[in-house]
């Protein structure tokens, strides 16, 4: 681009432009962006479209920062025997996965993922983990080295080689800068823009191009903040992706003992276990994670009560101990299409907690497993949680 196309701004627009949607400053320099960032958000279910719907808001907002123009790929479906794409482009409503909400019209559904993520400056992903390998297979090759992205997922990568991020999967595969976004987050709240509050964390990579030039904390506050949606930027990508991940198996659980009729208390305690086993596992595996980012942060212990409260995977787990069935199945029933991430995530956890032979560590985790893929007993949580080695051969 020639320099005299370059945007030159002032921190004085930077600041105008983020105070519309947020309460941050910036550091007084002048400051030069080489084009308004243009967005793509990967993914289109409860979530993604959640997301994209903040980001459109914010791009449309801060045209010195962002292209207005925001892509959603969106994983092609027919409703009613007319394309899902066509019905968020023209009703600017996704009907499926969040419906009654009405979309900006200056985001566009994209079924083609090579062509939504032309061009694109910031890819934020938002889809079920359990389609991430094949998404950015896809994206191989495809996508430029100067490109930053931020991961919405909650879970992990789980095979042979250990336990990864899935913001650092994404990293490795495509080569690019990737830092995670994770709060107290029920879709459905915030897409009808009742106030809650998230965390984005993102580490400025070695190869930062340049305050203006780059992604930074100050451009991705002015692209997820909003006055209904309050952002803290920090560095601890593991912290806020450990914790977004693991609350999940920790709802089933709590699912569990609500279905079974024993209230509050229970569902107390089978929080607090899982918070500990949380910590435990950020310290155990990925050691650079803050404790601190567990309890001061959204995406720690208030991700967690939120989820337990009212989030798919409690709903989930609640079914299966009303009536009996498996995990799947419930899903199933419930949630239209919609994933519980604590299914795919127990197992995963398990998986990587036998093959380091530390399953007994973490006997909440290990329970929630044992009762959603080998149908032990409900009712044997509070002992399994204090004696897992007692319920290893119980069928
Ligand atoms: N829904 C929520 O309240 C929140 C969800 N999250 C996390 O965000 C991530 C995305 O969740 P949601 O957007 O809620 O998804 P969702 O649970 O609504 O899943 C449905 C999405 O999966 C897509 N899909 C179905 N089959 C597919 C395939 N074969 N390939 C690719 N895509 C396919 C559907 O098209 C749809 O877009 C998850 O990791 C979730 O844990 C995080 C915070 C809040
Ligand atoms: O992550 C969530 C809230 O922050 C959503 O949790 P569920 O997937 O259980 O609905």
């Amino acid at each position: 681009m020639a320099a005299t196309d370059r945007l030159n701004i002032t921190s004085d627009i930077l600041n105008a432009s983020m105070k519309r949607s947020t309460s941050s400053s910036s550091s007084g320099s002048t400051i030069s962006l080489d084009h308004p960032y243009k967005v793509t958000v990967i993914g289109s279910g409860n979530w993604g479209t959640t997301i994209a719907k903040v980001v459109a808001e914010n791009t449309r907002i801060n045209p010195q920062l962002f292209a207005e123009e925001v892509q959603m790929w969106v994983f092609e479906e027919k409703i009613d025997g007319e394309n899902l794409t066509e019905i968020i482009n023209t009703q600017h409503q996704n009907v499926k996965y969040l419906p009654d909400i009405t979309l900006p019209d200056n985001l566009v559904a994209n079924p083609d993922l090579l062509d939504a993520v032309k061009g694109a400056d910031i890819l934020v992903f938002n889809i079920p983990h359990q389609f991430l390998r094949r998404i950015v297979g896809t994206l191989k090759g495809h996508v430029s080295l100067t490109v930053r992205a931020i991961s919405c997922l909650k879970g992990f990568e789980v095979d042979a080689k250990g336990v990864q991020l899935l913001s650092t999967y994404i990293t490795d595969e495509l080569n690019i800068e990737c830092g995670a976004l994770s709060g107290a987050n029920l879709a459905p709240e915030v897409a009808k823009e009742h106030w809650s509050e998230t965390t984005v964390a993102y580490h400025i990579p070695s190869d930062f191009r340049g305050e203006g030039k780059d992604v930074d904390h100050n451009i991705l506050k002015a692209l997820f903040h909003r006055p209904y949606f309050h952002v803290s930027v920090i560095e601890d990508v593991a912290g806020i992706s450990i914790a977004g991940a693991l609350k999940n198996v920790v709802a089933l659980g709590c699912g569990f003992v609500e279905g079974l009729g024993w209230g509050n208390n229970a569902s107390a305690a089978i929080q607090r276990v899982g918070l500990g086993e949380i910590i435990k596992f950020g310290q155990m595996f990925f050691p650079e994670s803050r404790v601190e980012t567990f309890y001061q942060e959204s995406a720690g212990v208030a991700d967690l009560i939120t989820t337990c409260s009212g989030g798919r995977n409690v709903k989930v787990g609640k079914y299966m101990a009303k009536t009996g069935l498996d995990a799947l199945e419930a899903e199933k029933e419930l949630l239209n299409g919609q994933s519980a991430q604590g299914i795919i995530t127990c197992k995963e956890v398990h998986e990587w907690l036998e093959t380091c032979g530390l399953l007994t560590e973490f006997p909440l985790f290990e329970a929630v497993y044992q009762i959603v893929y080998n149908n032990l007993p409900m009712k044997k949580i509070p002992d399994m949680i204090v004696d897992l080695d007692a319920f290893a051969n119980l069928e």
